[in-house]
């Protein structure tokens, strides 16, 4: 076992190998998931003006009373300046007035007709968002490789940006094989099991917002598979399940050279997910996936998001793990650095159901990974776990 690559070393050898896609630019307003290709400065100073934070009057720097002389609203701002004495109406967004350096709150004023006294005196500066407290013309707002959130797109637009430059979507192959695998779930002959693999990818990699084309299911046949990596001519990246290993009838490895793949690396030290293959085809890159469902689940939440991240641009594509509590004893590790499938509890994790790989039920249940280095000795309850949350799950 210890000729297989592990876990970093595979993901290092895959994310190299990342398609560069080309840049196009979009509306702001369609960028949610995607990432920046250039960094975004404002090209506008926010807010433009000094403005009310409140609903009340702009006052001048006095004690009052006030003589109300207008108004300034949000929009429509009052055109003159005010001189000792003297209050407008203000509203919430609204420009404070030159001459005013203070918002009375409506709540804080009395008024008689066109006289405005204050209950409560307001400080100087009370009340008013000074212009480009938010930002400023020229201020850098988000770096490249940055994902668009629904506060970076608003952030962008206000920043005076109408469109922005992103990688294009990236082209995903999701092919499901095997003999077995009936497409239709409701008429499934006993020899056989739903396809559920390719459908499970493609919606752990939906949130990414890439272009999905699903293939098969597809038999094991050279002249099918054959067939079938046709329509993945388009896509940067195919993700296969099944047929990875080293059975007769695992025919995937065979299949993708005929295709002209070249195989980068197959096998890797990691449980469930040992015959994870990776093979490119010019700048494609052929992700194939064991079989077993959990190990599909497992290899693409490790391999096929961090290079689709990686291939959008983001920088820091891989999962992160966080350090929990384990709710009860683990037993030893083989050889093969070990994914268990756990629900967490607070702080604590406990093992979920069957930890076979193709046991669907626990995989369900689960919400994230404890991560078990090969080699490593039994371990307490209480002791520090690694986990990997199920973000897309
Ligand atoms: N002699 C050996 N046998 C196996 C080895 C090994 O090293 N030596 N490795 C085992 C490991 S680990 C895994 S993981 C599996 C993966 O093998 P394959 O990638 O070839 O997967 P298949 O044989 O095609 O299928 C395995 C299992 O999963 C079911 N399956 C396949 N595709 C789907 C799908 N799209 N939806 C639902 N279920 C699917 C399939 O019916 C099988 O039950 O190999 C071990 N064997
Ligand atoms: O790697 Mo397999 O995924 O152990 O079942």
């Amino acid at each position: 076992m210890t000729d297989l690559l592990g876990l970093e070393q595979a993901q290092a050898r895959l994310l190299a190998l990342a398609p560069l896609l080309p840049l196009e630019s979009i509306p702001t307003e369609a960028a949610l998931g995607r990432i920046i290709a250039e960094d975004i400065r404002a090209a506008r100073t926010q807010p433009a003006a000094d403005l009310s934070a409140m609903d009340g009057y702009a006052l001048t720097p006095d004690e009052g009373p006030w003589t109300l002389v207008g108004e300034s609203r949000a929009g429509a701002p009052f055109p003159g300046t005010l001189t000792p004495g003297e209050c407008v109406r203000i509203s919430t967004g609204a420009i404070v007035p030159q001459g005013a350096d203070r918002v009375l709150l409506q709540e804080d004023a009395v008024r008689d007709e066109s006289t405005v006294t204050a209950t409560e005196l307001p400080p100087p500066g009370r009340h008013i968002r000074l212009a480009g407290f938010d930002f400023r013309s020229g201020d850098l707002l988000l770096t490249r490789g940055t994902r668009i959130t629904a506060g970076r797109m608003a952030l962008a637009l206000a920043a005076g940006h109408g469109q922005v430059t992103v990688t294009r979507p990236v082209r995903v192959a999701v092919m499901d094989s095997g003999d077995e695998l009936a497409s239709d779930p409701a008429h499934c002959l006993p020899h056989q099991i739903p396809a559920s693999n390719a459908a499970m990818i493609a919606a752990l990699i939906a949130p990414l917002g890439c272009e999905v084309v699903r293939i098969g299911p597809v038999p094991d046949d050279r002249a099918a598979l054959a067939a079938a990596l046709a329509q993945a001519e388009a896509s940067d990246i195919l993700i296969t399940s099944g047929g990875a290993s080293v059975g007769d009838h695992d025919l995937i490895k065979p299949a993708l050279t005929d295709w002209g793949a070249q195989i980068a690396f197959w096998k890797i030290a990691i449980k469930p997910g040992k015959p994870l293959l990776v093979a490119t085809r010019g700048s494609q890159v052929v992700l194939g996936l064991p079989g077993n469902p959990v190990s599909s689940f497992v290899t693409a939440l490790l391999f096929a998001l961090p290079l689709i991240r990686a291939s959008q641009g983001d920088p820091d594509p891989l999962p992160k793990p966080e350090t929990l509590r384990a709710g009860e004893d683990l037993p030893a590790v083989g050889p093969r650095r070990e994914f268990l499938r756990a629900v967490r509890n607070g702080d604590h994790v406990r093992l979920a159901g069957s930890q076979d790989s193709s046991a669907l039920s626990a995989l369900a249940e689960a919400d994230c990974l404890i991560d078990r280095p090969a080699h490593s000795p039994a371990l307490h309850a209480g002791e520090p776990v690694p986990v990997f949350k199920l973000q897309n799950g």
